[in-house]
């Protein structure tokens, strides 16, 4: 019975891979059809795929900090040669802004666009301080996620890799035994997400903050949002507001001011070099309209279109996102998920593998929105439009980092219409429609149907299964601990 049954499913997957192989011979005709030229021309000056409609944008604010070289900034030697081990010639414009007041004292409140360096911006000023008073739990970082707050803790890590800087990294679904542990080595630098700190600021004997001088909250309109809310407000509670400096940054900002009391900020400076949700410019962003029941045929046309390209497709549920890989996986495309139903060490497995090129395309709910640097990443799907405007400009900008280019494109059914307008309103500018050659798309249709009703069949079997073990997740899922999934 078993081996007809294992019979069965080896044709059927002989199938669906000969399927694969179909599609993608007709997308590859089509693009050889196309013409590389066209698409040469476009990555070469992106600007030309987009209708012209953004054009105007509005100025930025005055650029009157500009320093040509870290050297200007009056920083200690062993974080200039850092900054030149990393390739860091010269002050991105926010560092140019925020590194000085911050190195006379004041609370900044930083905002640029996504990958522009927000991250060394608020590191080299604590690290250079820290090098003339060195303590123990000196400086805490608060992030969003998991794997955010391990990426700071790595640019801390190699900024400070000349000063003999220790950090250490306390997030959810780690041992609270082992980060005891790091703990009670008396780190320098503390980057953790808001319910694990907690955790450990009332649980872990000899671990208290009373002696914090900096405490930075990156993607902080998010920190300061209603879900973080009440254990941001005890953190912020127990720790000193005496003789604490205080910074917050993010791409987007929350402008109300009550909640930028919460942080109790002290005459604050503003260093400001977006003066809006602004998405960079050497991002190319579009719309494909998508008819109803055709969103994967779409995907898998695009997928095609840009293969062996380094690609994020945001899904807005966990569900979504684990189907759209397993959809890619077996139509022979390299994918990997990302989302908080996948435990600590699927999650970091995930991301190294994409990191490294192992796997090509990455399909995430919104946990690798916000902060993830990835320098390698050409284009980023929406296959579901963010129901958060904040949302699409945190995804689109995974790509197009720090003075490079990259393409973002968003699949809109007719239930997403008054979302898109709604983001279009806050980017200031309407985003152009890809164009699509439809019969192509529609060739595809069939046989990605018949694929993703394999993987629906799939994963509804494995579902059954786990939940004939007990193993659902309900129960953990309103603790403290998954704050940082970043997924509602
Ligand atoms: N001065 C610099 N020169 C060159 N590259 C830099 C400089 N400063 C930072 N970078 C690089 O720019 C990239 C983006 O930086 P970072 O991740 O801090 O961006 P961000 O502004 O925090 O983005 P996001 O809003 O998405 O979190 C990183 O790879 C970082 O190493």
């Amino acid at each position: 019975m078993a081996k007809v049954e294992k019979k069965q499913t080896s044709k059927k997957n002989n199938e669906v891979l000969s399927l694969a192989e179909k599609i993608k011979r007709k997308a590859l005709e089509k693009q050889q059809q196309a013409g590389a030229e066209e698409s040469a021309v476009d990555q070469k000056n992106p600007a030309s795929a987009s209708d012209g409609s953004d054009a105007v944008e509005e100025e930025l604010e005055e650029t009157e900090d500009v320093f040509e070289s870290f050297t200007q900034l009056d920083l200690v030697p062993e974080l200039i040669e850092a900054c030149e081990n990393l390739k860091y010639s010269k002050p991105t414009p926010i560092q140019s802004k925020a590194i000085p007041p911050a190195l006379k004292g004041s609370d900044i409140i930083g905002l640029a666009q996504t990958g522009s360096g927000k991250t060394a911006a608020f590191a080299i000023p604590i690290l250079n301080q820290l090098w003339h008073d060195q303590q123990p739990y000196y400086a805490c970082i608060l992030a969003p996620t998991r794997e955010l707050a391990q990426q700071i803790k790595e640019t801390f890590d190699s900024l400070g890799s000349l000063m003999g800087v220790r950090s250490t990294c306390i997030v959810g679904g780690m041992s609270m035994m082992d980060q005891a542990r790091d703990l009670m080595r008396k780190p320098h630098i503390i980057i953790a997400t808001p319910g694990r700190l907690m955790d450990h600021l009332e649980n872990t004997k000899g671990f208290n903050l009373r002696k914090l001088k900096y405490l930075v909250m990156d993607e902080a309109d998010r920190l300061l949002d209603m879900e973080f809310g009440p254990v941001l407000d005890r953190i912020l509670n127990i720790i000193p507001t005496q003789g604490r400096t205080t910074y917050l940054f993010s791409a987007t900002m929350t402008s109300k001011i009550d909640k930028l009391q919460r942080a109790s900020l002290t005459n604050p400076v503003k260093c400001a070099v977006s003066n809006k949700y602004q998405t960079v410019d050497t991002l190319v962003q579009t719309l494909m309209v998508v008819p109803g029941g055709l969103k994967n045929t779409f995907l898998i046309y695009l997928l095609n279109e840009f293969i062996g390209k380094s690609t994020i497709v945001f899904t807005r549920t966990k569900a979504n996102a684990e189907r759209i890989s397993n959809l890619c996986n077996l139509l022979e495309f390299s994918a990997t998920a990302l989302h908080g139903d996948l435990n600590q060490n699927q999650r970091t497995g995930a991301l190294d593998l994409f990191k490294a090129g192992k796997r090509s395309i990455l399909v995430a709910t919104d946990v690798a929105a916000r902060g993830l640097d990835i320098p390698s990443v050409d284009i980023v799907i929406n296959y579901d439009i963010p129901v958060d405007s904040k949302s699409y400009i945190h995804r689109v900008g995974r790509t197009a980092r720090a003075g490079r280019s990259g393409k973002s494109i968003s699949l809109v059914s007719q239930y997403d219409l008054e979302l898109i307008l709604r983001i279009e309103d806050v980017l200031g500018k309407k985003l152009p429609k890809e164009n699509v050659d439809k019969d192509a798309i529609l060739a595809l249709r069939d046989s990605v149907d018949k694929a993703n009703g394999e993987v629906v069949m799939e994963l509804n079997r494995r579902n059954k299964e786990k939940q004939a073990r007990g193993k659902g997740r309900r129960g953990r899922m309103a603790s403290r601990d998954n704050m940082d999934r970043e997924e509602h």
